[in-house]
């Protein structure tokens, strides 16, 4: 829930920029466009030929110590959106208000000149946020030592590596402690140590900064953000405190209900995959409750072979993460091709995966020799519902049983 008692840093209304898909009849727009301002005329609202909109009548609102989460994917508009925040962009319509000091990692190396050292981009950096000389004197070492490149610190930015720039970056930015701390997607480029570093940081500064941030990692987006706006094609098309529901909307928006065949020697192809007693279904997707059984049916059609598989079948998380997989089929597990079909269920009692969505991938081996028959991915969807949303993929059913005398007798 929002603050109310801190006051708003932030005020986005009715944002919207539009791009041309064309370079030349972009630049005759300009014109266009700047001799209409002339003249006293608003840019032109509407589109024309061969325009978009990049961003769509977004508005919020973010107060210290908020963090807003944009997510959506390749092209919906963030870093766009992000650009107009930091004034690197106009918007054609609406209204950005920003109180205080505002910092921002937006691209990678964007905001250094790359003919000056490491260090005088900290000062430049440091003026453009608004601190006198003094000010950054003092905080110099801080950011030298945040980001770890004091042995490069007078070197030109333009040989760092894009991880240097980023540690770079972040430092200045979160060092300064702005008011307002914009972050694209290029904290990803950090290695696992310094990303950590980062997010403890922003851990810190956050009671203190408002923050927007950028990402396509969700595990990331929940642990720091406590409102999202899911951008599609420049539009919110969800916008809230509810992360997890969020969440859910931007893995369905890649949800591939088609199976991908990877290899395939000929012998066994997969002609139907089902999850039984379902509870329901989520469009095509078939849902089950935490805790529930799992009960799949597989049908394979044979050609030229007798021997039976053995088969390794693992599911896999919503980031494609292999999470778990089921033991293999021995030889002795009574399976048998029947007039060129082999059909067999697997059963597993009280699958406790969390919530979310999963999918199955399936490896057919030869039963002996363990060469390769059949590899399928995304073969099936399911999805999981449970009041709790938990980021481990397990959740343990537990009991928990006070600690009493009779205990202690016993
Ligand atoms: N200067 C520009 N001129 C024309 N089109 C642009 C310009 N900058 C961005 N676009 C277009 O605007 C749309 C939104 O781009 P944007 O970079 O904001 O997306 P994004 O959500 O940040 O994507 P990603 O996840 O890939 O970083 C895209 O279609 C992009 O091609």
């Amino acid at each position: 829930m929002p603050n109310k008692d801190q006051e708003v840093l932030v005020k986005v209304e009715g944002l919207s920029k539009k791009f041309c898909k064309d370079l030349k009849t972009s630049l005759w727009y300009g014109v266009q466009d700047l001799l209409s301002n002339l003249k006293g005329n608003r840019a032109e609202r509407e589109l024309r030929e061969k325009e978009f909109w990049a961003v769509k009548d977004i508005s919020f609102e973010l107060r210290r110590g908020e963090c807003l989460g944009l997510i959506g994917h390749n092209g919906a508009g963030k870093s766009t959106l992000l650009k107009i925040l930091n004034g690197l962009l106009n918007p054609d319509a609406g209204k950005v208000t920003i109180k205080g000091r505002v910092g921002a990692l937006i691209e990678l190396g964007a905001g250094f000149n790359p003919i000056l050292t490491g260090r005088e981009n900290i000062y430049n950096n440091g003026a453009i946020l608004g601190f006198s000389r003094k000010e950054i004197n003092e905080k110099l070492d801080e950011i030298i030592d945040f980001a770890e490149i004091r042995e490069f610190i007078d070197m030109p930015v333009q040989n760092y590596s894009s991880g240097m720039k980023v540690r770079l970056g972040f430092a200045v930015a979160a060092q300064m402690e702005p008011d307002v701390l914009i972050i694209d997607e290029v904290l990803a480029v950090g290695d696992m140590g310094f990303k950590l570093k980062c997010f403890k940081t922003i851990d810190e500064i956050l009671p203190r900064t408002a923050i927007v941030f950028v990402s396509h990692s969700m595990p990331q987006v929940s642990r720091l953000c406590n409102q999202v706006i899911l951008m599609e094609q420049g539009k919110s098309s969800f916008q809230g405190n509810d992360i997890a529901r969020a969440i859910d909307l931007y893995y369905n928006r890649f949800l591939n209900n088609s199976s991908q065949e990877i290899f395939s020697d000929g012998t066994f192809r997969l002609e139907k995959v089902e999850l039984m007693g379902a509870t329901g279904y989520e469009g095509k997707v078939p849902v089950l409750h935490w805790n529930d059984n799992l009960n799949l049916f597989f049908k394979f059609k044979v050609k030229n072979v007798k021997e039976v598989p053995r088969f390794v079948i693992s599911i896999f998380d919503k980031e494609q993460r292999p999470i778990a997989v089921f033991e293999k089929n021995d030889k002795n597990a009574g399976l048998e091709i029947k007039d060129g079909n082999l059909e067999f269920f697997v059963n597993h009692p009280n699958l406790q995966l969390t919530k979310g969505l999963y999918s199955l991938h399936v490896l057919l081996l030869k039963m002996n020799s363990s060469g390769p028959i059949l590899r399928m991915n995304d073969v099936l969807s399911f999805q999981i519902i449970h009041k709790e949303d938990v980021w481990p993929p397990l959740l343990l059913k537990t009991n928990y049983q006070n600690y009493s005398i009779k205990n202690l007798t016993q």
